[in-house]
Parts: structure tokens; C-alpha cells; sequence
């Protein structure tokens, strides 16, 4: 299914067409059409009137059916949608048809479970003294947001999408969804899914397009949008609210990361390296919950970085970069942490396979280590295949170092020793602390970030809270 925007219950390729490239070889896999202004606005339109409509007085059952509905279509065309999502990133193919497609699948059949099953509260309340019973019943309903736009980026492209969408339709909302410019097949894919669902037109919309200053802006400051959800870099985050500021509008940002890991000297090594492996080198470290800074207990240091740059030089099934751009801003970095003082332990450059992945985005899985923590390749979000390790003395230190940053979203810390695990995670400024594992995944837990890395959280009742507006009713008995 070619890029298509989705605009009340039709596909159009209306606007300027722009190229998707592959990013496993550089060649080029189709066009995207760029939605303009009035696109946007006619699909914003197009979510108004159908919240106006019937799907604005549907009851949370009927919902729940939908998006059932909806996670058996995916999973009816889960090869297309594995294929698709390869395409578009250039991840293994194991890793889209484990982790990309089945958590999309089970994103909707989760919100159907949590929010047909999610009670609403009601106090009895007596007033002495008062006239009548003196008594009230007060209880809580709850109504949707109305008109939702969702933003998401391009690294896990189905799961992120779905993981706003689910919940948003869940509590009664409609959407006007942008996915990335880079990845914009699955996005099509589910709004086909969702049209054969018989979702009333309207109800979701999908444009594409870019960011600034194009589609994604003009739906961010379109006045008719209730509330933005958007998963992106914290500078994008930041623009955002400065147009949502305009209109006051409730945004839930999932941003940026620099993720640290705390390696202690009792901790199992192995499987202190292997975690570490696999959280600083899955989708060749392009997901918000990579580990980007590693701190080992000295005894343990030199023993953690040779095991480590062993398994690391033995990866070879490793995805590219999403584009040259971003390939290029990875090796700036390469280069900035040598120029920094770093002693690039392996990698550092891009590998040569002497096929037709030369053509594409691939840079090598990388370590670092000597850098001070002052070091911008140490503090800023690099977002590549690459980890900066370093030595730690002491549990205080541990944590010190771990906060040291205007990021707050996850961590791994690596211990036997529990109670030391219940002593430290709880002092990590994260949203998410892993201990003796990473990105295992419960879907009812809070799910965001602290400082530049979020506000809000997704995730169970949270997503239900923030895609809903309670309501307290008070009757006098
Ligand atoms: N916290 C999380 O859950 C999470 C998950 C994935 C990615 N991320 C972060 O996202 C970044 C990588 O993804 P990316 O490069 O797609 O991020 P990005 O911010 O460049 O783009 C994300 C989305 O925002 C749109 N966009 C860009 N500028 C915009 C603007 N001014 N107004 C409206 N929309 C705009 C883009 O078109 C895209 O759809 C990294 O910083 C990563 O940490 C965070
Ligand atoms: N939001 C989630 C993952 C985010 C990954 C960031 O790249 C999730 O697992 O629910």
C-alpha cells in the first residue's frame, strides 16, 4: 500500500510528493505526499464533526469491539505490516515481527481489556445539619478530550503510533495522526485496517508530511485541536508547546533519553553484559530507552569493558541509521568523542560489507571510555549504536552520576544484591528503572519521562487519564 493520507474515510495523495528512501541501501522505495495546510485542517474538520456525530455517543463496550476489531485486521496482514516496517527502518526483520508488529497488535487488545474493565469512583457524601436527607451522592464520569493529534517518530513507528492511538479511541476521542516523514507505510497500512474495521469516517484521520513549518506544525497549532500527544526529540517537544501554548492545549510528550546503566561489582557480569548489550545495541540504539552511559564498579571495570567489546565486535545482524542525515549526525559524534579525549574501545566508524548495504545508512556498534562527564559526548543524546562506560567507586556516586543530566527517562541497574536494588532504583530521576533486565514491558505500568525527557505518562489507567477529562457529578438525595 503506497503512502496515502487517510482524511474522513478517504485515501488521498494530495500534495507534494516527496522521496522515501531505503535506509539498508539508499535506493528509493516510493514517494510521500506532503499534506498541506488545507488537508490537515479538512482533517481536522473531518475528526470535529464525527465526535459530533455517532462514535461521540458510543459506549466504552462498543469502543472495546473496534479496537479488537482492529488488532485482528493487523495481525490478519502481519507479514505486510512485517514488511513494511522493514522497508521503512532497515531494522532486522526479527525485530519488527517480534517486538514492532506484535506490540501494535497487542496495544489495541490491551486498552480494550484496561478500559472495559477500568471502574470509575462515587463517594457518598452527608452534610449534617443540612436540609432534606442530608445527604449527596458524588461520582465521576468520564467524557473524551474531542479532537486528538498525534505525533510520532520514526524508530518504532507502528508500536508508538498505536500505543496514543489505542487509548485515545479507548476513551471516546477522535485523531488526526502525522507519522514520521521517514516511515510512512505501517501508519497507511493500520488506517486500512481501521477503514475495513468500519470505523465511521472521521473518526481517524492520517496526513503526512513533515515537521516545522508543514504538516506536522500545522497540526500542532491548529485551533481545532483539543490535545497533542507526541513522541519525539525534546527540542521538537519544546516548539510544540510554544504553539499549544497559543490555544492552552493538554499535551503528553514522550522526548528524549540519555540512559544510564549502573554495572555493581556483585552484579551477575554475564548477564550484566549481555542486558547492556542488548540495551545499547537493539535497533543499533535507536530506541528512546538505550542505554547511552554505562558506570562500573572499579573491581569489576576493566573485566566489564573487555566482556563488553567482545560481544559487541560479534554483532553482524545490526540495522542502519533511518537516513544519512542521521548516520551523519551519529559518526559527528564518533568524531566529536575522540576529539573529547576518548578512547574508542571498538567501532567508531562504518562498516564495509562489500555489498549493497555500502549504499546505506550503517555505522559501526561503538564504545567509548575516558571521557569526563563534562564531555557533550557524555551529556547530549546521540540516539546510534553507541555507549560511553566509565568507573564508579561507590553507591552515592553511582546515583550522582546517574542523575547528572537534563534527562530523566529509563535505567538499568545491574546488582545481586536486592537490597541495594530497592535502595538505588527508587533514587534513579528516571520514569522507568530495570533491574537485572531492559524494556520488559508490562502495559498497565506508567510509562514516561522526568526532566527533558516527558511530561506525563502512557501506559494503563495513565493513557485513560489523559485521553479523558473526568467528570464529578453531584446529586443532592
Ligand atoms: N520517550 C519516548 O517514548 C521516545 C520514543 C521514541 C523516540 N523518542 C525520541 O525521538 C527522537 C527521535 O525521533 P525523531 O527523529 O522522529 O524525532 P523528531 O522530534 O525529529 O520527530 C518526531 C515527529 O515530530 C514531527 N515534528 C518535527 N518537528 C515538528 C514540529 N515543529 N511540529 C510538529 N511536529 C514536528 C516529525 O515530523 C515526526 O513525526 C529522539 O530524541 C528519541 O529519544 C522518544
Ligand atoms: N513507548 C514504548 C517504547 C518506547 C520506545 C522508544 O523508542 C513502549 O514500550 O510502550
Amino acid at each position: 500500500m503506497k503512502p496515502a493520507h487517510y482524511v474522513n474515510g478517504v485515501f488521498t495523495t494530495t500534495g507534494a510528493a516527496f522521496p522515501l528512501i531505503s535506509p539498508i541501501d539508499g535506493s528509493r522505495l516510493g514517494v510521500v505526499p506532503e499534506a498541506p495546510r488545507d488537508v490537515v485542517d479538512a482533517a481536522v474538520r473531518a475528526a470535529r464533526s464525527a465526535i459530533a456525530g455517532p462514535w461521540g455517543r458510543t459506549s466504552v463496550e462498543e469502543r472495546c469491539v473496534f479496537l479488537r476489531r482492529i488488532a485482528d485486521g493487523i495481525e490478519a496482514r502481519f507479514d505486510a505490516f512485517v514488511d513494511a516496517e522493514v522497508a521503512d527502518t532497515g531494522k532486522p526483520r526479527e525485530l519488527a515481527s517480534t517486538v514492532d508488529i506484535p506490540r501494535a497488535i497487542g496495544n489495541f487488545r490491551a486498552y480494550a481489556d484496561l478500559a472495559y474493565g477500568r471502574p470509575e469512583r462515587a463517594y457518598p457524601t452527608t452534610v449534617p445539619g443540612w436540609s432534606g436527607s442530608g445527604q449527596a451522592l458524588n461520582y465521576t464520569v468520564r467524557r473524551p478530550l474531542g479532537v486528538v493529534a498525534i505525533i510520532s517518530p520514526w524508530n518504532l513507528p507502528l508500536l508508538l503510533l498505536t500505543w496514543k492511538v489505542a487509548p485515545a479511541l479507548a476513551a471516546g476521542n477522535t485523531i488526526v495522526a502525522k507519522p514520521s516523514e521517514e516511515t510512512p507505510s505501517t501508519a497507511t497500512l493500520l488506517a486500512g485496517v481501521i477503514d475495513e474495521a468500519g470505523l465511521p469516517a472521521g473518526v481517524f484521520n492520517l496526513v503526512h508530511g513533515h515537521g516545522a513549518d508543514a504538516a506536522g506544525e500545522h497540526l500542532t497549532s491548529h485551533p481545532g485541536v483539543d490535545a497533542i500527544a507526541f513522541t519525539g526529540a525534546s527540542a521538537t517537544g519544546a516548539a510544540i508547546m510554544r504553539h499549544a501554548a497559543d490555544h492552552v492545549t493538554p499535551v503528553s510528550f514522550e522526548l528524549g533519553g540519555k540512559n544510564p546503566a549502573l554495572v555493581f561489582a556483585d552484579a551477575d557480569l554475564t548477564e550484566a553484559v549481555e542486558g547492556t548489550v542488548r540495551s545499547s545495541f537493539t535497533h543499533s540504539g535507536q530506541i528512546c530507552l538505550c542505554t547511552e552511559r554505562v558506570y562500573v564498579q572499579r573491581p569489576v571495570f576493566e573485566e566489564f569493558v573487555a566482556a563488553l567489546a567482545e560481544r559487541t565486535r560479534a554483532l553482524t545482524d545490526y540495522g542502519p541509521m533511518i537516513s544519512a542525515e542521521h548516520r551523519d549526525k551519529v559518526l559527528s559524534y564518533y568524531r566529536l568523542g575522540v576529539e573529547e579525549g576518548a578512547t574508542v574501545v571498538t567501532g567508531g566508524g562504518v562498516p564495509v560489507f562489500g555489498d549493497e548495504r555500502d549504499g546505506g545508512f550503517f555505522v559501526e556498534p561503538t564504545i567509548l571510555t575516558g571521557l569526563p562527564e563534562s564531555a557533550r559526548t557524555v551529556r547530549e543524546e546521540i540516539f546510534g549504536p553507541v555507549c560511553h562506560v566509565a568507573p564508579f567507586d561507590d553507591e552515592d556516586e553511582a546515583v550522582r552520576l546517574a542523575n547528572d543530566s537534563r534527562y530523566g527517562l529509563a535505567a538499568t541497574v545491574w546488582t545481586t544484591d536486592l537490597s541495594r536494588a530497592h535502595r538505588v532504583a527508587p533514587r534513579v530521576e528516571a520514569g522507568i528503572v530495570w533491574v537485572n533486565c531492559w524494556n520488559l514491558r508490562d502495559l498497565r505500568t506508567p510509562f514516561g519521562g522526568v526532566k527533558a525527557s516527558g511530561i506525563g505518562r502512557e501506559g494503563g489507567e495513565y493513557s485513560l487519564d489523559f485521553f479523558s477529562e473526568p467528570v464529578n457529578v453531584c446529586v443532592k438525595i
